[in-house]
């Protein structure tokens, strides 16, 4: 078994602008990806490839394989896949609350595909028992897409249903799920410039007491 991260640092996160900076969100995209790397190192998953668009945006004392491609996320996990023949795990590297429980059970469902949805109908992550005959399709509503290529190919699939592992972070409201329930690297750096505003309705964030201003 092995997962596969895409990766792309430069100019990380673009919807979460309005609250980081560029220097900031790349900085915030690496901690996630430790996040990530660390979960599955837990769950006991050690062979993972980083698909990435720049080596140089991928720390050298993480314990992975680097794969460089060129931009375009479906494209480079297609390419990817038809060279895999085990199975494998696609999981994205915006999933700091993303725990090895989680990735234990995942990787136990006996149908062919597993999907875990992400907010506003991504996709999360995606475990292929045979990955060579499954091609992506990300952006847009890629959980309804993945369904369809799954259901075309006559192959069986598990929705995991799960707060946490189908929380992304990729816009700034996302962040008050990281503040409340995560523990990771991700969740320090968020810490240190955010807080939580409770009032009525949902929890907000708002920007900490060294920086000015709500969110
Ligand atoms: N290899 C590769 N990975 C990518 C590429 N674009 C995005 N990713 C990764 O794919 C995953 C999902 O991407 P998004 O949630 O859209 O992240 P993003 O592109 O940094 O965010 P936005 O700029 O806000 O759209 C993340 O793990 C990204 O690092 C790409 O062109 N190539
Ligand atoms: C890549 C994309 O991520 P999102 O834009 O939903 O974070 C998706 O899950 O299809």
């Amino acid at each position: 078994m092995r997962a596969v991260i895409p990766y792309k640092k430069e100019n990380a996160k673009s919807r979460l602008s309005p609250v980081l900076s560029k220097e900031e969100r790349e900085e915030f995209v690496e901690l996630m990806l430790r996040d990530v790397v660390d979960s599955l190192l837990c769950a006991g998953i050690t062979n993972i490839d980083i698909l990435t668009t720049s080596s140089k945006g991928v720390p050298e004392d993480l314990e992975v394989n680097l794969v460089v491609t060129e931009p375009g996320l479906n494209v480079s996990i297609n390419e990817y896949l038809r060279t895999v023949d085990e199975p494998t795990m696609i999981i994205m590297a915006d999933l700091p609350l993303v725990g090895s429980s989680h990735l234990k059970k995942i990787t136990s469902f006996p149908e062919d595909v597993v999907i875990v949805p992400g907010k506003g109908g991504g996709t999360n992550i995606l475990f292929l028992s045979q990955p060579k005959e499954f091609t992506v399709k990300y952006h847009g509503c890629s959980f309804l897409s993945h369904c369809d290529i799954t259901n075309d190919l006559g192959k069986s699939i598990r929705i995991f249903d799960s707060l946490l592992a189908s929380t992304d972070i990729d816009e700034p409201h996302d962040i008050v799920e990281l503040l409340i329930y995560g523990d990771g690297l991700a969740k320090e750096y968020v810490e240190k410039r955010f807080c939580t505003e409770t009032g009525e309705g949902r929890v907000k964030i708002s920007a900490s007491s060294k920086l000015s201003g709500f969110i």
